[in-house]
């Protein structure tokens, strides 16, 4: 007998400014599995659609969720994928864009394997499966919570810190295609309670613009441009606008004054100018006083998509920054999204 069950994963904007690797929000595109079970294999049998279709490795020891679906259940006590599965992936999340496409492919992962294994882990222990695979925490936690979200890692006793530091290559290792049930036995388990997160209040009048270049920019190399150290006029800057940021998207009717100045870093987005052409230029021009609505601009997470959030005016405000993109010679696309709610599961 054929059994179904769907999963759903928001996309995901970090940072919003200065919140460099503790602020998230899920927005509303989605990573959707249709996982059926009852078919006649005995490995998976992944399928796609949507975004990534044509790139993304079908080998369920090679694909990012399957490979997370499998750390989960190895850590609790199932030695391969439960035989005879089919999952079809729609996905909408753009990858390598700054809208959280491998954090969601990390819930997803944890959530299949959650459902497969029977485990009926808690929300705090499927975050700290998530953890151990994408160590910055503001993606994978509002893709799974959902909503305008706030974290941070704890600070473990030093046998967790290093059990939750364990290198990722062993965390997922590359499975030999041939491995059958004879892989390592000792999938390192994450310790209890990695990160803790608050959700903010958000107003529901305000809608976030994503702006998309046509061109991917991997979360790895726009991170491997960040310093090491930052001045503490650098520190002290981004933390007076996060402070204020996290309540004043809250607030009814949003300050569009009080919003804009908040949504400026100078942790990341400095760093990341020379990956991302254009980005100065949309970061200085365009304000709430030359576009009403308007209510602050910021990379998204990583980049190279431009999130500008906004009570009304969208079109100006997106064609404003497409004009921007075109003076470099770089085609986008937008899209208008709310605020989403967490992941869910479905049967
Ligand atoms: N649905 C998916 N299934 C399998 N692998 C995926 C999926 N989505 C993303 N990935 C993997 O994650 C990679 C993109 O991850 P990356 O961290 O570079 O960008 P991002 O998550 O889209 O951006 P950001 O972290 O800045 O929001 C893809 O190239 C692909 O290898
Ligand atoms: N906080 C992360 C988000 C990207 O995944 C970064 O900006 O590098």
């Amino acid at each position: 007998m054929t059994n179904s069950f769907t999963i759903r994963v928001p996309a995901t904007s970090a940072n919003i400014g200065p919140g460099f690797d503790v602020v998230g929000l899920s927005l509303s595109l989605y990573l959707t599995l249709t996982v059926t079970t009852g078919e006649t294999s005995t490995l998976p049998v992944i399928t796609y659609s949507g975004e990534g279709a044509d790139e993304v490795p079908l080998d369920p020891y090679r694909n990012l969720m399957t490979r997370v679906a499998l750390y989960v259940l190895r850590c609790n006590g199932h030695r391969a994928f439960p035989p005879a599965i089919s999952i079809h992936c729609h996905n909408q999340i753009p990858f390598g864009r700054g809208l959280g496409s491998s954090g969601a492919a990390v819930i997803a992962g944890v959530l299949l394997g959650d459902s497969l294994g029977k485990l009926n882990l808690s929300r705090e222990r499927m975050l700290d499966y998530a953890l151990m695979v994408e160590r910055h925490p503001d993606n994978v936690t509002a893709a799974l919570v959902g909503g305008f979200v706030g974290s941070y890692l704890r600070e473990l006793d030093p046998q967790a810190t290093e059990a939750a530091q364990v290198p990722l290559s062993e965390v997922l290792p590359e499975y030999p295609p041939d491995a059958g049930e004879n892989w390592g036995l000792s999938p390192p388990v994450p310790p209890l309670g990695i990160g803790h997160y608050v959700r903010f209040k958000w107003n529901s009048s305000i809608k976030a613009v994503a702006i998309i270049p046509r061109f991917e920019l991997s979360t790895a190399k726009a991170r491997a441009v960040l310093p090491e150290s930052y001045s503490r006029k650098d520190l002290v800057f981004n933390m007076q606008r996060l402070a204020v940021l996290t309540t004043a998207l809250g607030q009814t009717p949003p300050d569009p004054e009080l919003i804009f100045e908040a949504m400026k870093d100078r942790v990341h987005q400095p760093y990341r100018k020379t990956l991302i052409p254009g980005l100065p230029a949309v970061t200085s021009l365009i304000t709430p006083a030359s576009h009403p609505g308007l209510l602050g601009i910021c990379l998204s997470g990583a980049g190279p998509t431009i999130l500008a959030l906004a009570t009304h005016n969208f079109d100006s405000i997106a064609g404003k920054i497409q004009e921007i993109f075109q003076q470099e010679q770089i085609e986008v696309d937008w899209k208008i999204l709310e605020v989403a709610g967490g992941s869910t599961v479905d049967s």
